[in-house]
């Protein structure tokens, strides 16, 4: 075996230096290319209006003319992507290194890994190789020492002699050190130990083997992920469709990826990590949100998730809870089943149409309806036997029926409805199940409570049909798993019949009780799914995840040995001596402070004294798209899946009974310090 130290390739800062020239002139070239790339295009375009007059009739000259156009464009536009992933890379070209020899061979080879691939040529073999390339997995899964990994043709063997982490910053190496373990320890210290930020950040060059097994997961249709707050679930997520774009690009593209996400300013919070990874952002939408568009033409209004939160916490009702309960639950999908089956009946007043000449009897109408269309939702059902009429009449007469009289006809058949107004139907199923109806006539009146909110939009699609707008996700990720319920899940069963990546952790639930939806899910969407433990939390101080472990009874979590300030616990007598307190502990040197209270109008007073005192803080409500540096007041409920510096915490009141779950929320928010804040009872 030569020696490899003296190869130029196997030091770090000689390397960075040849990569950066590389990169450079890459980049010069592409920007030429990219100018000479619009000249063309701009050629092509004046050569077009200059001669489209006199191109051939039949459209072939035009239609080349285009096309070649439409590659111009593409071609430019995968230029641009690479221009701006290189001018990334540029400032950190590679942050790891494996030295690999392969099975059968003699000499190392030394594999540089970043947030991309960067080779002299295009077609030429990397410099640098993509954090998600195969040989790439070497560094995330092994120490030195026998090693293997899989690529396209299928496992290669061998053994890694040295393993080395690198921080580069502006072109600049800041360190370099060579490292047994995985990923060292240290490192990740080093990195858990910064300031937080008001957006994610990427963790490519510190990603843990057990997470990289699940980013790299490409075997399971079903992936869910149960992992203690902190753990790393909502990166792993965002870092393994990353994974998955750049691994299945043929048939995979940001458009065909969904999140789910619980609101605007979270989405905000995650919406930089897949361009910072060289991806294009996908798409992000609340469930709620979905269901409120889809049941705009039922109700003026909707109810918010929130505003029933709030309604629990401030005026706890055992028997509201339950009831609320209930309407998200197997046993009444059981019974929305059973209505269903009554009102094939009961919803129906049949009656014969005649129309110019022509009758169809009840006696028809009937056998169509039940047993020719028997498939077909209820409420769509006649219009099918609306067109067999037309369709029949139009045959026999040898002419088509207006439009005016379509509609005639349309009005006929829908009468054989007692009623279409799913509102309304709704309501009778209420009644069926002894529950009082809802409120409110008319459409303008109309305002959906949360808790009728999906089983009003369940019961929509078994009458209507389902929405069939996603059809093109292949891919969709749902955050905080625990906050969906059984009826969600089979509404969202029914949407999408994609890939999953399902993460969660119960001990968040934002209900009264915690809802391990693991005992259902298998039962909505199929046995094969798999499921995932992560235990190890990478968010907090020992201190704050030990305190946090308290509130919620957690016994499993493994911490990482980062140490902090003890977490402080503080009674006030009143809300102006806890704002003291808060003013007192603020640290300029932290980037971002939250101060939690569980409902609105704690956050709001608060908020509104701290103005007064001349304090600049930022208020989150639920209609917020962003989160700013310094301090932040809102709810624990809206400060769910973001993370802070610091944490002022003001604890609920006995009766609360989301307290505890909130508490341990707000706890597991801190990254560095916590406090726990009370306001004594006078
Ligand atoms: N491998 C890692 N390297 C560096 N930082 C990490 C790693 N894994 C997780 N983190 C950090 O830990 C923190 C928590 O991560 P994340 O928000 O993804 O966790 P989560 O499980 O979704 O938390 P929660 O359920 O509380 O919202 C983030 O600051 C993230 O950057």
């Amino acid at each position: 075996m030569t020696n490899y130290k003296n190869d130029r390739r196997f030091n770090g800062s000689y390397f960075l230096e040849e990569v950066e020239l590389k990169l450079k002139k890459r980049l010069d070239e592409i920007r030429k290319s990219l100018s000479d790339g619009q000249k063309e295009i701009d050629n092509m375009q004046e050569y077009y209006w200059e001669n489209y007059t006199e191109m051939d009739e039949y459209g072939y000259e035009d239609y080349d003319n285009q096309q070649a156009l439409l590659h111009q464009v593409n071609a430019n536009q995968e230029k641009l992507q690479l221009k701006h992933r290189f001018e990334k890379m540029l400032d950190s070209p590679f942050f790891g290194r494996v030295d690999f020899v392969f099975d059968g061979e003699e000499e190392a080879e030394p594999f540089y890994i970043g947030i991309g691939n960067f080779a002299e040529k295009a077609g030429m073999q990397p410099l640098v190789y993509d954090w998600r390339a195969p040989v790439s997995g070497l560094f995330y899964d092994f120490d030195k020492g026998p090693a293997v990994y899989q690529a396209p043709a299928g496992e290669i063997q061998g053994e890694i002699l040295s393993k080395w982490q690198y921080k580069i910053k502006n072109g600049k190496m800041i360190y370099e050190f060579e490292s047994d373990t995985k990923i060292d320890d240290d490192i990740l210290k080093k990195e858990l130990g910064t300031n937080s930020d008001v957006k994610l950040k990427n963790i490519v060059r510190t990603i843990q083997k057990e997470q990289n097994a699940i980013i790299r997961n490409t075997r399971d249709r079903i992936l869910v992920i149960q992992g203690a707050a902190g753990s790393g679930k909502t990166s792993i997520a965002l870092h393994r469709i990353a994974y998955l774009l750049y691994h299945e690009r043929e048939n995979l593209k940001s458009s065909n990826i969904l999140i789910l996400s619980p609101n605007g300013v979270f989405a905000d919070y995650i919406s930089h990590i897949l361009p910072e990874l060289g991806e294009e952002n996908i798409r992000e939408m609340s469930f709620d949100l979905f269901a409120y568009k889809e049941l705009k033409n039922t109700a003026a209004d909707c109810e918010d998730k929130y505003d029933q939160l709030e309604r629990i916490m401030k005026f706890p009702d055992q028997e509201a809870l339950r009831r609320a309960d209930w309407k998200q639950s197997a046993e009444f999908v059981g019974e929305i089943e059973g209505f269903l089956a009554m009102l094939e009946d009961s919803l129906m007043d049949f009656r014969p149409v005649e129309y110019r000449g022509m009758v169809m009897t009840e006696e028809e109408i009937l056998k169509l309806f039940y047993y020719k269309f028997t498939e077909t939702p209820l409420l769509k059902r006649m219009d099918l036997v609306r067109d067999y009429f037309i369709d029949e009449w139009e045959t026999l007469r040898g002419r088509n029926i207006s439009d005016d009289d379509k509609l005639l006809l349309q009005q006929k058949f829908d009468k054989m409805y007692v009623t279409k107004d799913l509102y309304r139907i709704y309501c009778q199923l209420l009644e069926e199940c002894g529950l009082d109806p809802l409120s409110g006539a008319e459409y303008e009146r109309r305002k959906i409570p949360y808790e009728d909110v999906f089983p009003m939009l369940y019961l929509k699609y078994r009458l209507e049909g389902g929405n069939h707008s996603h059809k093109n996700i292949k891919h969709l990720v749902i955050d905080e798993m625990q906050d969906y319920s059984y009826l969600q899940y089979t509404i969202l069963a029914n949407l999408f019949s994609c890939k999953m990546t399902i993460l969660g952790d119960r001990a968040q639930t934002m209900d009264v009780r915690q809802q391990d939806v693991l005992k259902f899910l298998p039962r909505i969407l199929g046995r094969d799914l798999h499921k995932i433990e992560m235990n190890k939390s990478y968010r907090n101080t020992v201190e704050i995840a030990e305190y946090a472990a308290k509130i919620s009874g957690i016994e499993d979590l493994i911490l990482l040995d980062r140490h902090g300030k003890e977490v402080a616990e503080q009674t006030f007598a009143s809300e102006d001596f806890l704002l003291d307190a808060v003013q007192e502990n603020l640290n300029e040197e932290f980037e971002t402070a939250a101060l939690l209270t569980m409902t609105e109008e704690e956050a709001l007073e608060l908020n509104r004294l701290l103005k007064l005192r001349g304090a600049e803080v930022a208020y989150i409500d639920k209609n917020s798209s962003s989160f700013k540096k310094g301090l932040t007041v809102t709810t624990f409920y809206l400060a769910k899946g973001l993370e802070f510096d610091q944490v002022f915490a003001v604890r609920g009141k006995e009766q609360n009974p989301l307290r505890q779950q909130a508490e341990y929320i707000c706890a597991m928010r801190a990254l560095h310090e916590l406090y726990m804040y009370e306001i004594a009872d006078v």
